[in-house]
């Protein structure tokens, strides 16, 4: 058999070994996200067709208005890891605080943390344009046996013991690294299997799309500002293709496959840009550089940052290796 037709779950009961800390309760936890996974996909394929579009009606901790789907999308995966009991806490953007998921001993035996974008791209649900959700899984610091703690939650992304996203688009694929490569699965819904369609993704080193919201543009920074002029100068291999569909996770998808940089930066608008830390930059951080691309703030790598707020938003550069470098390269020559 080769690879290719590999399940997801045969791969997870494969790889388990690979894993640092195996003992099969990380194994269940991605089949539990596997799961709800495909929950939500189901919900999304027909979003048009039943009363899930549109806001929600509650603002969640950004301030930012609830759509429908990121309700149902954040209560489906909290509810799929609570029932299963292999999480001791979950943090998630659409709730203000961490949530304790006690073990049925009521004795707090579980292992790990979880921190999720349920339904990344918001903006898009309404117009059929492809949203993701992103998780995040550590091992806890506090000892086994008491409540789960903010410290817990607030790790560096370097703690990071899985990582990865599913990608509601024109397939449906889960994409995911437990710290040995990146592996891609997509899911047959016919018979509602994911199967191993793209192992080992790697990032080209250089690429030639840029994806950022150009209505921005005059809030950015001079740095920004000069490497966004750059990617649009006539002169070598440029100028790149712009690129922009507004959910993380599918410009991110596209670039580690085509070869390009995402950018929220920060901007006079935005002090701290608008993309969250732990949820949504630690995570992608994570794939990027297992694919042998690259994540940072401009200064710093993203999984060197450590976290100080659950919802802290960090201005975000990331993806091919060399584009990285190069926006640095301008941001860090403009602050001098
Ligand atoms: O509309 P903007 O300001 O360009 O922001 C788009 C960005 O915001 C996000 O939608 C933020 O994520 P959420 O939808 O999970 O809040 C990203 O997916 C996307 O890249
Ligand atoms: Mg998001
Ligand atoms: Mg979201």
């Amino acid at each position: 058999m080769t690879k290719k037709h590999q399940t997801l779950g045969e791969y997870i009961i494969e790889n388990q070994n690979s894993f640092r800390y195996s003992s099969g309760e990380l194994s269940k936890l991605i089949n539990a996200l596997r799961l709800a996974a495909k929950v939500v996909n189901h919900e999304v394929n027909k979003a048009g067709l039943v009363d899930i579009l549109g806001a929600a009606g509650e603002v969640n901790v950004q301030g930012e208005n609830q759509q429908k789907l990121d309700v149902m999308a954040n209560n489906i995966f909290i509810e799929t890891l609570r029932n299963r009991e292999i999480v001791c806490g979950i943090a998630s953007e659409e709730e203000d605080d961490f949530i304790t998921i006690n073990s049925s001993d009521d004795n707090h035996q579980n292992k790990y943390v979880v921190l999720i974008d349920p339904l990344d791209g918001s903006s898009n649900i309404d117009v059929n344009v492809s949203v993701g959700t992103i998780f995040s899984i550590y091992r806890r610091v506090t000892p086994i046996g008491s409540p789960v703690q903010i410290e817990d939650f607030l790790q560096p992304g370097r703690n990071q013991v899985a990582a990865g996203y599913i990608v509601y688009g024109t397939s449906t694929m889960i994409v995911y690294t437990t710290g040995d490569g990146v592996n891609g699965f997509t899911l047959n819904p016919a018979i509602g299997t994911f199967y191993l369609s793209n192992p080992n993704m790697q990032f080209p080193e250089n690429g030639k799309i840029y994806s950022v919201n150009e209505g921005n543009y005059i809030h950015f920074p001079q740095g920004v500002k000069d490497y966004i002029k750059y990617c649009q100068k006539e002169e070598g291999d440029r100028p790149y293709t712009s690129r922009y569909i507004g959910s993380l996770v599918s410009d991110f998808h596209r670039n580690m496959i085509k070869g390009g940089i995402y950018m929220y930066p920060k901007s006079s608008i935005a002090e701290e840009g608008k993309l969250r830390l732990l949820y949504e930059c630690n995570p992608i951080a994570f794939l990027a550089e297992q694919a042998g691309g690259k994540a940072s703030n401009g200064f710093t790598p993203i999984m060197d940052i450590t976290p100080t707020e659950l919802h802290q938003r960090v201005p975000f550069f990331c993806g091919s290796k060399n584009m990285v470098e190069k926006v640095e390269e301008f941001i860090q020559k403009a602050n001098q």
